[in-house]
């Protein structure tokens, strides 16, 4: 049941984003303006229309179209414009610091250059720090699906730009391809002082989970639901207190679970292990962050601790210093006890 104390609460606590997909908030709407503007033909004539296309049975489904969706964004505006739009829905959300990914090798097969692509990200980015008060981290991916000899492509591509990059995430079609298979580019990655963290366990057996632990070396991970799978597995990411970015409505429609009562989250925060949640991939999946707060909330009749527990874990998950945390932390309780 709709639940209004709980829906209050959710708008009122300041949050962080850690599993958010650029490219992934790209709304209808601006598809179809970016396609004129840039002249780009697509095989709908309405943006109903391109809705009701956003039926998934899996992952693989899904970033069929997230990919062609892509194929609008041409020009380094095109990128301020989907960044900036992001943040404007963020803000109405009371997010306060963003971790977004984003795909270079999605636009630089394409032919649109990485400085392209990167300078327009950063430059909303930057003015959602100065305008709308949200910091930032920048996390780009790597496509799981494409050779582990591309990744170090695109790793040398952004090594000019590492001050603006703060790590390196890897995402798209998990099963076959393992997190093994990108150890050499991550170990580098860390090497060069970036932050580490992967898709795993979305699709994939834990198995995968085990891999982005050992061999990557990830801090976090991007959904995670299938650790759960494997009592010793859990066990050690409770010891090791790592951060989980999983994303309900997202889970919901890739069919990773049938129902949103079946989302780990609630489980996952009784278990002891660090939940937090995210919106993946916004435009695609019904909803922004609050949404899939309130989602879990009502399927899953979490308490206000609960929720409160889940906004402080996307602060203290963050690669947000110590102090930057602490006074989120402090907001945090203003609202839950104030
Ligand atoms: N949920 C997801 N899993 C893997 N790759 C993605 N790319 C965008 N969204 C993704
Ligand atoms: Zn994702």
């Amino acid at each position: 049941m709709p639940n209004p104390d709980r829906d209050a609460l959710i708008a009122r606590l300041p949050k962080a984003e850690l599993h958010l997909h650029i490219e992934g908030s790209l709304e209808p709407e601006m598809l179809f303006a970016l396609a004129a503007r840039n002249g780009v033909e697509i095989p709908f004539a309405s943006a109903e229309e391109v809705r009701a296309a956003y039926s998934f049975s899996n992952l693989q489904d899904f970033l069929d179209i997230y990919y062609q969706g892509m194929s609008v964004l041409l020009h380094e505006q095109d990128f301020y414009d989907l960044t900036w739009a992001y943040l404007e829905r963020a803000k109405a959300d009371n997010v306060r610091h963003v971790e977004i990914f984003f795909d270079p090798q999605g636009h630089t097969e394409r032919g649109v250059a990485f400085e392209t692509v990167l300078d327009g990200i950063e430059r909303a980015l930057k003015d959602g720090e100065a305008r709308l008060g949200i910091t930032y981290r920048l996390i780009m991916c790597f496509l799981r699906h494409l050779s582990e000899e591309e990744a170090f492509a695109t790793l040398e591509q952004a090594r000019p730009h590492l001050d603006r990059i703060h790590g390196v995430g890897l995402d798209s079609s998990e099963v076959g391809h393992p997190p093994s298979k990108f150890e050499r580019v991550f170990a580098k990655a860390r090497e060069l002082g970036l932050h580490v963290t992967a898709h795993a366990g979305e699709e994939g057996p834990p198995e995968y989970v085990h891999e982005a632990l050992d061999l990557l070396k990830v801090e976090r991970l991007d959904h995670g639901n299938r650790a759960l799978e494997d009592d010793a597995l859990v066990e050690r990411l409770v010891r090791e207190g790592t951060t989980f970015t999983v994303c309900p409505l997202s889970n919901l429609r890739l069919c990773v679970i049938d129902r949103i009562e079946d989302s780990p989250v609630k489980r996952m925060l009784e278990l002891g292990l660090k939940a937090t949640v995210n919106a993946d991939d916004p435009s695609y999946f019904g909803g922004y962050i609050n949404d899939n707060y309130r989602a879990v909330a009502e399927g899953l009749d979490l308490s206000a601790e609960q929720i409160v527990e889940l906004a402080e874990n996307s602060f203290t998950g963050s690669f947000l210093p110590p102090d930057e945390q602490a006074a989120h932390l402090a907001a945090i309780r203003e609202v839950a006890h104030g």
